[in-house]
């Protein structure tokens, strides 16, 4: 059985409170040199990666001298504050060992529900891959109280797996992988190799977390495999602690438990861009367009519209249509209806002295595109 990783190009890498801080007992600097070299190595092989780390809170607790986890929300803040710059510095340090830089994202549930600042989020994070920049991704916990939080960072990795569709999930913990029953309370449980994200059996097994460090346990970290797989991507879920772990995986090496999406990752965009958005208006486009779009695998340019029917703003998904009013394709809009109406009919060089900024020579990206 060979690893989902041998041939994923886009990976994302989450790792777990328990493990960033050593059950709490302060940043774990060994384990995380051990991350970024393989990080690093991975990076060498053309692979893009990005890092969700957890740790703000219990690192934050310790430097802030709390002994056991505060209740109050804004004490917990307060640590997550205080911790992440501990995060933000420790990997900072680790990564420029391999000559590999870092930028910090700090992301909230509002962030990917608001269409236009899932479109900016996305938009930064694939720009800071393409420079070579390695994102360390944390849930934004000073600004969001517990109700909107995504709450665990299991969750969080998913939905950054489904916002620049990642081929794999990577989500290290410490166990060796998903079991039949929590290893810590059944000696007799068993480790899953292999099975189908979303199979509801496996949240059966899932129990809570083992640690008072950690905040999801297994559960969160079935359901975001399943989530996951929504747009294609597949899951391990590995011990951080395994040598070389991400390196092995990369090679082929089957580790820990490999959770299986259904549909590839293009298939599941498509699907998702066909079936789940409700398309707010459309522009009418001309023939040489038309053609780009449908026989060539080119962007929309300004250039190609004709006119603008609705309104809709950045981000929203909109149709194309030919002159006689088929639809040929749906995507997101990089601007809106009324900077469309300004733009269309010009040269994308045009769009800066028209509207006095850019957010792409596209109106709508090919990669955020398809046909119909
Ligand atoms: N079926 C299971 N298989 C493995 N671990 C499980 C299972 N059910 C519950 N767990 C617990 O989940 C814990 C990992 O989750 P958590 O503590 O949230 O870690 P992390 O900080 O890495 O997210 C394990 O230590 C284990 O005790
Ligand atoms: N944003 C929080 C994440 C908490 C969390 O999800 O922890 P974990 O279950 O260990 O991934 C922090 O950095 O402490």
């Amino acid at each position: 059985m060979n690893s989902v990783l041998q041939n994923a190009s886009r990976i994302i890498v989450k790792v777990g409170s328990s493990l960033v801080t050593d059950e709490g007992r302060g940043l774990d600097h060994t384990a995380i040199a051990r991350w970024a070299a393989q990080i690093a190595a991975l990076r060498a092989l053309g692979k893009d990666v990005v890092l969700v780390s957890s740790g703000a809170i219990a690192e934050g607790m310790l430097r802030l001298g709390f002994g056991k986890r505060p209740t109050d929300i804004h004490e917990l803040q307060a640590c997550a504050a205080c911790g992440q710059m501990g995060l933000a510095q420790i990997y900072e340090t680790s990564f420029s060992a391999h000559g590999v830089k870092t930028a910090q994202v700090l992301l909230t549930h509002a962030d990917l529900a608001d269409r236009e600042r899932y479109l900016n989020a996305r938009s930064t994070l694939t720009t800071l891959l393409r420079l070579n920049v390695v994102p360390i991704i944390n849930e934004n916990d000073t600004v969001v109280t517990d109700e909107i939080k995504f709450g665990d960072n299991d969750t969080l990795g998913a939905l950054v797996a489904n916002l620049i569709e990642a081929d794999a999930l990577v989500i290290l913990t410490d166990q060796p992988g998903l079991y039949s029953s929590d290893p810590r309370k059944d000696p007799n449980a068993q480790l899953i190799e292999q099975a189908q994200a979303g199979d509801v059996a496996l949240e059966a097994m899932a129990g809570g977390a083992g640690s008072s460090i950690g905040r999801g346990g297994m559960l969160t970290k079935v359901l975001a495999a399943k989530r996951a797989a929504r747009s294609g991507a597949h899951t391990v879920i590995a011990w951080g602690r395994e040598p070389d772990v991400l390196t092995r995986l990369a090679g082929g090496e089957s580790i820990g438990t490999q959770l299986l999406a259904a549909t590839g990752r293009l298939t599941a965009r498509r699907q998702w861009m066909v079936d789940h958005l409700h398309t707010t208006g459309e522009v009418v486009i001309d023939a040489g367009a038309a053609l780009k779009l449908t026989k060539e695998g080119k962007s929309l340019l300004p250039i190609g519209v004709l006119a603008v029917n609705g309104e809709f703003g950045r981000g929203q998904v909109i149709t194309c249509v030919d002159e006689a009013g088929k639809p040929l394709a749906r995507g997101l809009t990089n601007y809106a209806s009324s900077e469309v109406r300004r733009i269309m009919r010009h040269s994308s060089t045009e769009i800066e002295r028209i509207l006095g900024f850019v957010e792409g020579p596209e109106l709508v990206h090919r990669d955020n595109m398809v046909l119909l």
